[in-house]
């Protein structure tokens, strides 16, 4: 980043210039019939070079582009100088300006020997073993709680990054789960969470992991407080919450003050992002369910897309071309959206958990040298898995008004091949047939054709499919933990380069903060008999509202 807006860029400008007199004449129907070969151009299959075998297929020819564009697009990846501020991620640098941090969460998984110049990087195989020794001894049945017992349930208890990722994996490698052991995971304020889970739970059999990077979030710490109060109800001795308590955070001090020895801390660093933390000790949970193996396997399969990441050219590396073509609608189409769209139900987390990943990194309107940006940052991400989306939204991203460009993202191969893998074909050939569909629509010739003479106007209109509707597919062989890794950070890449063109801090989240303040405020009025003061009459009336009919 030179410092400049993005705007700036000469490739900018000219990707405006492209726009405004080309996209009326850019249709994908014409474009794939005017090349037989647009799929093999604008497709690319990734094989990791490193560790377990990964390979997946990236299908982007049913972007809106041209070779031109695409060239143009690659033309504003180096004019940002993406590959610079890269390399100075993977070197540790402190690209992280606001808060003076490295950004390293490729340290967590650096099987391959990139040089890495920050304290702690030399202490991740030493958290990874302790891990290990941890997950095997309450996996076997080697670790026993206060009465002799085995565990046999495990509650993780954080929020945002200290729980979107353990929720997420948990799901999406279901398949490789320790089945006796069952895993609930609290992160809400609200009471219902932990009062639900803990009826769930035997507290002779229960280990409560609580996972804060800062130990300091208001909703984790009263949770854990709660879970702890519940498990003395029970316990009586206090010694006995070293077997039912453990801690994952860079924030020793705290732990300890809780009431959990260090002996029981999963340690990480101030250069883990807390959306970029499931590589980390907060991925506890994961090794705890799954096995450290497993979990080893997903951090082999992302440290292979950060190889890749690193190491190939623009043209062919896979998240600087998803970066770049979601810049394309997000900054020039206007779209203000991305889908992520799983056809696996594995994967049903998979939107909820880059929500976080890519918004709390690029929701941002202030470059890394203050000046406001006069374009747009960050796209809303959402989705659901195919084909539920089918039957909920479907409607609105084939007929609506608005541009969603949506990545679909599919196993060839199901783990669960019932009915003679029917159920797996009738997915697939959902997950090819939408993408079509977004792409090449319907004509009023052939709804016509299709309604007979009688049809009125009306009719026919409804029923047409403007298509021309953007997306990328992704396929891989089978969702393993390796292949789940590379696909995560493959997006985390994705989310990076499209931060350095923006020229934001991907990696501060100060939008977080003011409204923590303002809660606490009034958190503190309300445990107070005097009326509040000092609001907005909205606020006030809505707390008076609440004070008519609460009880406690
Ligand atoms: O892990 P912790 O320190 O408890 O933070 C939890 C989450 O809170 C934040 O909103 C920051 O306050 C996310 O960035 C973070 O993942």
């Amino acid at each position: 980043m030179s410092g400049k807006l993005a705007s700036e860029y000469p490739s900018w400008k000219k990707l405006q210039q492209i726009y405004d007199s080309e996209h009326t004449k850019l249709v994908l129907k014409d474009l794939f019939a005017q090349d037989p070969q647009r799929f093999s151009k604008f497709s690319n299959e990734y094989n990791s070079t490193e560790g377990p075998d990964v390979t997946f297929l990236l299908d982007y020819s049913k972007n809106l582009i041209t070779e031109p564009i695409l060239a143009t697009l690659l033309d504003l990846a180096r004019d940002a100088q993406v590959e610079t501020f890269r390399d100075k991620m993977f070197a540790g640098e402190h690209i992280n300006t606001s808060e003076d941090r490295a950004v390293l969460h490729i340290a967590l998984r650096n099987f391959g020997g990139f040089s890495i110049q920050e304290s702690g990087a030399d202490e991740v195989s030493g958290v990874l073993a302790h891990m290990k020794t941890f997950t095997d001894a309450v996996r076997s049945g080697e670790w026993k709680g206060y009465t002799g017992k085995t565990i046999n349930t495990i509650v993780n208890i954080g929020i945002g990054g200290s729980d979107l990722g353990p929720v997420m994996v948990t799901e999406a490698l279901k398949k490789y789960a320790k089945r006796d052991l069952t895993a609930h995971f609290v992160s809400n304020i609200d009471g219902t969470h932990i009062a639900e889970t803990l009826r769930e739970c035997d507290p002779e059999r229960t280990l409560f992991i609580i996972a804060s990077k800062t130990f300091t979030t208001q909703e984790t710490i009263t949770n854990a407080e709660s879970a702890r109060d519940w498990f003395l109800t029970s316990a009586k001795d206090k010694a006995h919450v070293a077997k039912h308590f453990v801690a994952l955070s860079t924030n020793t001090k705290a732990v300890t003050a809780f009431g959990i020895s260090s002996d029981n801390m999963f340690q990480f660093w101030d250069w883990v992002g807390g959306r970029y933390s499931l590589w980390s000790a907060i991925g506890l949970s994961i090794a705890l369910v799954i096995g450290f193996d497993n979990f080893e396997q997903l951090l082999k399969g992302a440290h292979g897309m950060d190889k890749h990441f690193k190491e190939t050219p623009l043209e062919k590396n896979l998240p600087v071309l998803l970066g770049v073509l979601g810049i394309w609608y997000n900054d020039f189409y206007g779209s203000q959206t991305h889908a992520l769209l799983p056809y696996d139900q594995y994967l049903h987390k998979f939107a909820d958990y880059f929500q976080q990943g890519d918004m709390e990194s690029n929701g941002k309107t202030v470059t890394k040298g203050g000046q406001r940006v006069n374009y747009e940052t960050g796209p809303i991400i959402w989705g659901a898995a195919g084909t539920n989306g089918q039957h909920s939204f479907y409607q609105l991203v084939h007929q609506g008004t608005k541009l969603i460009p949506a990545d679909f993202i599919a196993p060839a191969t199901t783990h669960n091949p019932i009915a003679n893998s029917k159920h797996h074909r009738i997915l697939l050939s959902n997950f090819f047939a939408q993408p079509e569909a977004l792409a090449f629509g319907k004509t009023e010739e052939e709804v016509k054709k299709e309604l007979g003479p009688n049809a009125s106007e009306a009719l026919i209109k409804s029923k047409v499919f403007e298509g021309n509707k953007p997306s990328n597919s992704i396929m891989f062989p089978l969702l393993t933990p390796a292949t789940l890794g590379a696909l995560i950070a493959l997006y985390e890449h994705k989310i990076f380069v499209q931060g350095v063109v923006w020229g934001i801090n991907s990696f501060d989240q100060m939008g977080v903060e003011l409204g923590k303040v303002l809660a606490k405020n009034i958190l503190a009025q309300l445990e107070k008999p005097e009326d509040v003061k000092g609001h907005d009459s909205s606020t006030t009336g809505l707390i008076h509202y609440y004070q008519k009919y609460r009880k406690e």
